[in-house]
């Protein structure tokens, strides 16, 4: 069995994923007769020709830690952000995109925290676990795509893979 070291969520660290969605030590340029600031462009929102661009709140309550990582899933058609609404830290589980086949290897899985101001926008194709969320009925704007084919993917590891998340 191999715990998942849960590291920091950073721009730089989860880089190869996505995007990290903060304010935090950001450029920002000043709107609206210099009341607002705009921190533009923290995330690409990425479809395919044939995909609408979505605004949705999911809802999600907690899972049971230690939690076995039995799968990963993507979206191949396009890219999907979780932004937190009531302000909670938050779980990520995450894979590179690797050859695009309908593998993973378990030795590129990553766990990361968000902190109650981070959100994240996983690019597409992108392997992640299902919403990690850390109240029960947290919730969370997600943006991602609509249309024709199918845009989730799961992968399932081998039994004898083991990955675990164990909360501090
Ligand atoms: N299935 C679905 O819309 N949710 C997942 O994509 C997820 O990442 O939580
Ligand atoms: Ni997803």
């Amino acid at each position: 069995m191999k715990t998942l070291k849960i590291e920091p969520l950073t721009k730089e660290a989860f880089a190869p994923f996505g995007d990290v969605i903060e304010s935090e030590g950001r450029d920002y340029f000043m709107i609206n007769n210099g009341s607002t600031r705009r921190y533009h462009k923290l995330g690409d929102v990425q479809l395919d020709e044939q995909g609408q661009g979505i605004i949705n709140i999911f809802r999600a309550d907690t899972l049971e830690y230690p939690l076995p990582i039995k799968m990963l899933e993507r979206h191949p058609f396009g890219s999907q952000s979780f932004i937190p609404l009531f302000g909670h830290e938050f779980l990520l589980v995450v894979a590179p995109v690797g050859d695009g086949s309908l593998n993973i290897d378990p030795s590129t899985v990553r766990a990361f925290r968000a902190s109650a101001r981070q959100g994240v926008n996983y690019h597409s194709g992108v392997w992640h676990h299902p919403i990690m969320a850390l109240r029960d009925g947290d919730e969370f704007l997600v943006v991602d795509r609509s249309g024709p084919g199918n845009n989730c993917d799961e992968f399932y590891f081998d039994e004898s893979v083991q990955l675990t998340v164990e909360l501090d």
